[in-house]
C-alpha cells in the first residue's frame, strides 16, 4: 500500500508556515467520524478537517446552517480521538460566532475544551475582525476562509464562482492580509478564479489552501466522501473523484441481501 512520505512527526500551526516557506504543498480533507479519521491520518494527509459540511454529509441537510457546535464537537471529539500526526480544524458552525467577539470566544473555548481539536475556522473577512482577533488572543490558532463562504448562501443564493469582478476581488486581497496581519495561521480560499487565488497566495506569507481555487495556491482541501466518489449526486467542476465508492457500496450491500435471501451467508465456517 502507498502512503505519503511523512517527514514531521507531529503536524502543527507552525509547520504548515514552514511548509508554505519551504514550498511544499498542504494536503487537507475532511473527516467527521473516528473510522474515517483513522484512515485519512494513517494515509499521511497533513490537515483534517472537521467540516461544517457535515450538516450537508453527515446529517443530510441542504445547508451547512442547521449544524449547532454540540454536534461539531461530537463529530470533532471522534476525529481527534483517532489521529496521531494531523492537525485538526474544527469550523465554528453557523450561529456560533457571528453575534459578537465574546460569543465567538465561548464557541472557541468549547470547540478546545470540549474536543481536543488544533485550531478553529470561520468563515469571513473584516466583519468578524473583532470576533477573529478575540480568538487569537485566547492562544486559539485561527484559520480564515474567504471566498465562496456557504454559511451566507442565503445571502448570495448561488454556489457560483466568487470575486469575478474587480471589485469584489480587491476586498478578497485586503482581507487576506488583514487575516495574515491579526495572526491567522492559513486561509481556505472556495471557488475564485484561479489566477486572483495564486495572486492571493503571493501576497501573504501564510498558507492559502484552495477548494476550486487552482493550483497556484499553497495546499488543497475537499470533501472526503466527495473525493471518495459516495457523494454521487454532487458533481462540481473543482472535484476529482478517487474512487467510485458509491458504486463498490452498493454492489457490497446488494450482494449481501442476495446472500442473506440464498441462505449463503452464513456458511458453515461463518457459525458456532
Ligand atoms: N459534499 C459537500 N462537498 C462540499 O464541497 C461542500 C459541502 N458538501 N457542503 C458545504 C460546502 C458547500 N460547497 C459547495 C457547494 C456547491 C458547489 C458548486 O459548485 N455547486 C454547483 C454549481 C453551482 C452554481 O454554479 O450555481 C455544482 O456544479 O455542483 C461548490 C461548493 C462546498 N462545501
Ligand atoms: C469545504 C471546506 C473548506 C469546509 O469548510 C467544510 O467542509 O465545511
Ligand atoms: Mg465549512
Amino acid at each position: 500500500m502507498s502512503t505519503a512520505k511523512k517527514e514531521y512527526k507531529r503536524i502543527t500551526v507552525k509547520t504548515l508556515v514552514d511548509m508554505k516557506a519551504n514550498g511544499e504543498k498542504i494536503s487537507m480533507l475532511t473527516a467527521y467520524d473516528y473510522t474515517m479519521a483513522k484512515i485519512v491520518d494513517g494515509a499521511g494527509i497533513d490537515v483534517i478537517l472537521v467540516g461544517d459540511s457535515a450538516s450537508n454529509v453527515m446529517a443530510g441537510h441542504e445547508t451547512t446552517l442547521p449544524i449547532t457546535l454540540d454536534q461539531m464537537i461530537y463529530h470533532a471529539s471522534s476525529v481527534v480521538r483517532a489521529i496521531d500526526r494531523a492537525l485538526v480544524v474544527v469550523d465554528l458552525p453557523f450561529g456560533s460566532y457571528q453575534s459578537d467577539p465574546k460569543e465567538a470566544l465561548r464557541s472557541a473555548i468549547r470547540i478546545m475544551k470540549e474536543s481536543g481539536g488544533h485550531a478553529v475556522k470561520l468563515e469571513g473577512g473584516k466583519e468578524i475582525k473583532e470576533s477573529i482577533k478575540r480568538i487569537l488572543n485566547a492562544g486559539i490558532p485561527v484559520m480564515g476562509h474567504l471566498g465562496l463562504t456557504p454559511q451566507s448562501i442565503y445571502k448570495f443564493g448561488t454556489y457560483t464562482v466568487r470575486a469575478k469582478e474587480e471589485e469584489e476581488a480587491l476586498r478578497l486581497i485586503e482581507d487576506a492580509k488583514m487575516l495574515e496581519r491579526i495572526g491567522c495561521f492559513a486561509i481556505v480560499l472556495e471557488k475564485i478564479p484561479a489566477k486572483l487565488a495564486k495572486e492571493v497566495a503571493e501576497s501573504v506569507s501564510i498558507p492559502i489552501i484552495g477548494i476550486g481555487a487552482g493550483n497556484g495556491v499553497d495546499g488543497q482541501v475537499l470533501v472526503l466522501h466527495d473525493m471518495l466518489g459516495m457523494t454521487h449526486e454532487f458533481h462540481p467542476r473543482f472535484l476529482r473523484r478517487y474512487m467510485n465508492l458509491y458504486e463498490d457500496m452498493t454492489n457490497a450491500i446488494s450482494q449481501y441481501v442476495v446472500d442473506v435471501k440464498a441462505v449463503d451467508f452464513p456458511n458453515d465456517n461463518e457459525q458456532y
